[in-house]
């Protein structure tokens, strides 16, 4: 049987954190291997590096050491213009505080980032209403983001990660201020696009993420310190896989 090929490849990941009195060490350490299909949770305390880690794999920030693959594109350790150029390619983002312009509709927004990839000059309509529906905003496609329910922003702001079909998507705590029915949308809308072939990545202190994830991974202070298969889905040899050093 082909050997997967893992969407995400980040090996052996450092990030410092440096000001006039003390050094963060956010990241120390840290390699993870994320599969087409495959829907990770990281968890761990406040502050442990989830969102670092979530930042530097997004192609968002760039880590100190260690190596980043997307799609098999070095992602790391390349110009600021390379790296946007793969993330807008490669990458869907969910932030934590969104990625929604007010001044423009959800149908804008989500046009806008389908412009920004470069495919098309206009925004494809077809795809564009697709990705809209797919998150059930057909209806609110004309609101603006300042008039969405919580829920309702945060489905706006997957349609955003997702119109490019992102082969990586990578969520930041994207259910922390929804309710039970919020989240249970947002979390199933993370697996079908898992399920039809992406690698996603979510950072979420939710009980109800891990419990839907094939994969958890702790973060402990900027290492992984626990790695678990939770669905049985898969049988990954080694949930969290050290690197050797050797490699990069
Ligand atoms: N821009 C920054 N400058 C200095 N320190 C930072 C910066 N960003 C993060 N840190 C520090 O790095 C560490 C990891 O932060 P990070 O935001 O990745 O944690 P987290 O696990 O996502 O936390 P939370 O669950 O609260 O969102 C923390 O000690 C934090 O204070």
């Amino acid at each position: 049987m082909a050997e997967m090929v893992p969407i995400l490849t980040a090996q052996g990941l450092y990030r410092f954190y440096r000001s006039a009195e003390e050094e963060v060490v956010a990241l120390r350490d840290v390699s993870l291997q994320v599969e087409a299909g495959e829907l990770v949770a990281v968890t761990g305390p406040s502050g442990s590096g989830k969102s670092t880690l979530l930042s530097c794999v997004a192609g968002l920030d760039d880590p100190d050491g260690g190596r980043i693959l997307v799609a098999g594109q070095q992602m790391s350790h390349v110009p600021e213009r390379v790296r946007s150029r793969l993330r807008a390619r490669l990458v869907g983002v969910m932030g934590q505080n969104g990625n929604l312009l007010d001044h423009l509709t959800v149908t804008g927004n989500v046009r806008l980032a389908h412009r920004l990839a470069g495919r098309h000059r206009h925004g494809e309509p077809a795809r564009i209403r697709e990705v809209v529906d797919s998150v059930g905003l057909d209806v609110r496609a004309d609101a603006s983001p300042s008039q969405l329910s919580g829920g309702e922003a945060a489905r706006a702001s997957l349609a955003v990660a997702l119109v490019n079909r992102p082969p990586l998507l990578v969520a930041d705590e994207p259910t922390s201020e929804l309710d039970e029915e919020g989240e249970r949308r947002i979390v199933r809308l993370l697996l079908d696009h898992a399920h039809g072939g992406a690698a996603v990545v979510v950072a979420s202190h939710s009980p109800a993420v891990a419990d839907s994830a094939d994969r958890v991974v702790v973060i402990t202070d900027g290492s992984i310190t626990w790695g678990q298969l939770v669905t049985g889905r898969r049988q990954p040899p080694c949930l969290v896989k050290p690197v050797s050093r050797s490699r990069w």
